[in-house]
């Protein structure tokens, strides 16, 4: 264990013996100025939390537990970085509507926190209206508990929305499937597909066509230490955020 600054944030990590969660306690172990006072799993109370007198809560467990966690913590006054994914335009207005009782109380929600991926996601922005056709592809692991991921699904968003302000319409596509799924998920017009396979951690190839010329951006994750640095960037900065910050785009710069 590293020494502990006298005011250092006090973290606390939910799922913290799942894949990202043990990373997450090793880098919030290691940085100088957090100190990791609670460990919570599935099973353990929750006031583990607050008993630690944790300031921020960092979630990596589930889609289908993150919004009772999360709303736990802002009941609790205690700030959040959220990584687990699953979350809709739904039940992000949910999250603003609980936050909305707790002035000061900040939450920040990314489905990345790969530095590398979310300029990909900045650069696929800029890039969509240049193209009039745009496909995104995402590979993860096989143990992956969804699809399509939360970052292919935000990158479509992006590019929908570019897409949509530059007035262009649906990517053409004459084609007829034969199959059902052939052509992937449809996110607001911006088509997604999702591969899984062994020896993968998170992989995104953002494609998009003109005439005569393709782009194609390509981001790999290789290891889950990829993430710790927006993830320690987002919890240096949470206590100073007030409200819901989605992405931790507007933190790099
Ligand atoms: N934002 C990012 O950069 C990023 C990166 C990687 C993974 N993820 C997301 O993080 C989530 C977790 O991924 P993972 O690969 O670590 O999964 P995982 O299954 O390895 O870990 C999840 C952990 O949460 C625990 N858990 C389940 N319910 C709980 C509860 N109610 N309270 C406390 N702990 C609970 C599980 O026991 C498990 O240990 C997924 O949604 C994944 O998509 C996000
Ligand atoms: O391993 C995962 O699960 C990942 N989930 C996130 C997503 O769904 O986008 C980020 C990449 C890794």
């Amino acid at each position: 264990m590293s020494e502990v600054a006298p005011d250092a944030i006090r973290v606390g990590v939910l799922g913290a013996r799942g894949r990202m969660g043990t990373e997450v306690c090793k880098a919030v172990d290691a940085a100088p100025d957090m100190e990791l006072v609670a460990m919570v799993e599935v099973g353990d109370w929750l006031f583990n939390m607050s008993d630690a007198g944790a300031e921020v809560v960092i979630d990596f467990t589930r889609p289908e537990v993150v919004m009772d966690n999360l709303h736990w913590c802002i009941d609790q006054g205690i700030h959040t970085v959220v990584g687990t994914t699953g979350f809709t335009p739904e039940r992000i207005k949910r999250v603003e509507h609980w936050l909305s009782a707790k002035p000061g109380l900040g939450s920040i929600i990314a489905p990345n926190f790969g530095i590398g991926a979310v300029l990909m996601m900045r650069f696929a922005q800029a890039a969509a209206k240049h193209f009039e056709s745009a496909e995104v592809v995402e590979f993860h692991h096989p143990n992956k508990v969804d699809a399509p991921s939360g970052t292919a699904t935000r990158t479509a968003e992006l590019i929908a929305a570019a897409r949509k302000e530059a007035g262009l319409g649906a990517s053409p596509d004459a084609t007829t499937q034969a199959l059902d799924g052939a052509r992937g998920a449809d996110v607001e017009g911006v088509k997604v597909h999702a591969v899984r396979s062994a020896g993968m951690i998170a992989h995104q190839e953002v494609i998009l066509g003109g005439a005569g010329e393709t782009l194609t951006l390509r981001h790999d994750s290789v290891d889950r230490a990829s993430f710790m640095p927006g993830v320690l960037l987002a919890t240096r900065a949470v206590r100073s955020k007030p409200g819901l910050t989605v992405g931790i785009d507007s933190l790099l710069d």
